[in-house]
């Protein structure tokens, strides 16, 4: 029998049973093997399907109980060494010790079972790239303790800050400034003033936000803008309780997409992985396929990440975003790439809107929310009535529940998509194309 040492151990779980042998033969959602002893299922970190592995009970619950991985007996073909040193305590990541394909064909298994009554004969098409070095923004914690510097995130087990040396899914940029920051920041006063960091990388460069909970020496301010010009980074700092709005214009960002580019706020929201984003948006408008004749709303905007690359190709697009320095960003994308059929407007798209804007002839709607869903809205869909909508989801259940709210009032599901937005771990995005029944 051939003995292996665990790729992943939990950090603080305590174990309150005997070793014993388990074979495993599912795998949850968050990564935890499951195999059953004695008719009991049992949630096992770091097993991985067909493996025969030693296992402690560390929990026991009464439908289930949890254990933590001795050794793998038999370990799995599909196993891998995972490519990042922090894997077995940080929480970033939950799937990089299960090879590339094999992590896609579970999250779609997943999929398929929270779309269950919505997809019977559509296959699920699935959309990838590159599985490490994908991450284009990070928020990084911080601690020192007792003179010990801590930067990067939260444990798999524990809310403890676990101190990162290097990120593999960070992208080469922001794996080069992290370290030039954590040499750069041991030992150092902004230590104690610091809330957290945020990495970002796009067209612009690579930029760095402090977000301070003191208000900071202008000497020590000095230093660090000296640090930022060295490494050829921005420096944002947003002082405790500042706004957004106190960083002035010329440190805007953008990003490109296509021929097109966008500009945003450090801290709006932009997609994390930039090759998915354009893939993703490039199937969206290949599902959607606006036409001159179609008038588009694009709910959920943002800066214009669809309604740019929509108004492309259609007659006209309406942007709803409920951030106003959004919707304002968004308007200077259409503007500053020569968009004259692009329409923003600030809502809250929880709330009931002005008849006026339900009145518009729309033909097409797309909908990107936030992970809550687009419920209380989808009446307003209904009554705009558009023949398609396509629907992208970074939440599978609220997409699951907002789908079939859709399909009981007239529309029914034609295609549906996984994007694998966050390799390595466990998060899944959803593309949606609902057709209004003749
Ligand atoms: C998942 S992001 C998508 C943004 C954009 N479609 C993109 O691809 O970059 C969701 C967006 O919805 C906005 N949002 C959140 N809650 C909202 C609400 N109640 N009404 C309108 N917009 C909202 C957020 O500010 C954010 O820009
Ligand atoms: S998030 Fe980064 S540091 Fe954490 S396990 Fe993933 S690759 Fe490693």
């Amino acid at each position: 029998m051939r003995r292996r040492t665990p790729s992943r151990r939990p950090v603080k779980a305590q174990p309150i049973g005997p070793v014993q042998t388990f074979n495993v033969d599912g795998l949850t959602h968050e990564a935890k093997g499951v195999a059953r002893l004695q008719g009991k299922v049992v949630f096992i970190d770091g097993a991985l399907p067909g493996e025969t592995v030693s296992a402690q009970i560390t929990k026991t619950g009464r439908r289930f109980d949890e254990a933590v991985l001795s050794a793998i007996m038999e370990p799995s073909p599909f196993r891998v060494d995972p490519s990042c040193q922090h894997f077995t305590v940080c929480g970033g990541c939950s799937f990089q010790h299960l090879n590339d394909e094999q992590q896609l064909s579970s999250k779609t298994d997943w999929l398929k079972g929270q779309l269950r009554n919505l997809i019977s004969n559509q296959e699920l098409e699935v959309l990838s790239d590159r599985s490490t070095q994908y991450r284009r923004r990070a928020r990084i914690a911080v601690d020192s303790k007792n003179g010990t510097l801590s930067l990067g995130f939260r444990g798999k087990a524990s809310k403890d800050i676990v101190s990162i040396e290097n990120c593999a899914v960070l992208t080469s940029a922001l794996q080069t400034i992290f370290s030039s920051l954590k040499v750069a920041l041991l030992g150092n006063d902004l230590v104690k003033m610091l809330g957290h960091i945020e990495l970002l990388e796009d067209t612009k460069g690579v930029s760095v936000l402090f977000r301070l909970t003191a208000s900071l020496p202008d000497g020590l301010k000095q230093s660090w803008e000296n640090w930022a010009e060295k490494e050829q980074a921005a420096l944002y700092w947003q002082a405790p309780k500042a706004s957004k709005a106190e960083v002035s214009l010329e440190k805007m960002r953008h990003y490109d997409l296509g021929d097109m580019r966008l500009t945003y706020h450090p801290q709006d929201f932009i997609q994390v992985n930039a090759a998915m984003n354009q893939k993703m948006v490039s199937q969206a408008m290949d599902w959607l396929s606006p036409n001159k004749q179609d008038v588009v709303l694009d709910l959920f905007c943002g800066v214009g990440n669809f309604s740019l690359p929509l108004a492309q190709l259609a007659n006209s697009v309406i942007g709803v975003e409920v951030q106003e320095s959004m919707v304002e960003a968004a308007r200077e994308n259409a503007r500053s790439n020569g968009f004259d059929n692009l329409t923003f407007v600030a809502a809250d798209l929880t709330q009931p809107v002005a008849d006026a804007f339900i009145k518009q002839k729309i033909s097409k709607i797309l909908l990107d929310p936030p992970r809550a869903g687009a419920f209380e809205f989808l009446d307003t869909v209904i009554k705009i009535g558009p023949t398609q909508i396509l629907y992208v989801s970074c939440n599978a259940s609220t997409l699951a529940r907002d789908a079939e709210y859709l399909t009981a009032k007239g529309y029914r599901v034609l295609r549906v998509g996984l994007m694998d937005m966050f390799p390595q771990t466990s998060h899944v995005e959803t593309m949606m194309l609902l057709q209004k029944k003749k």
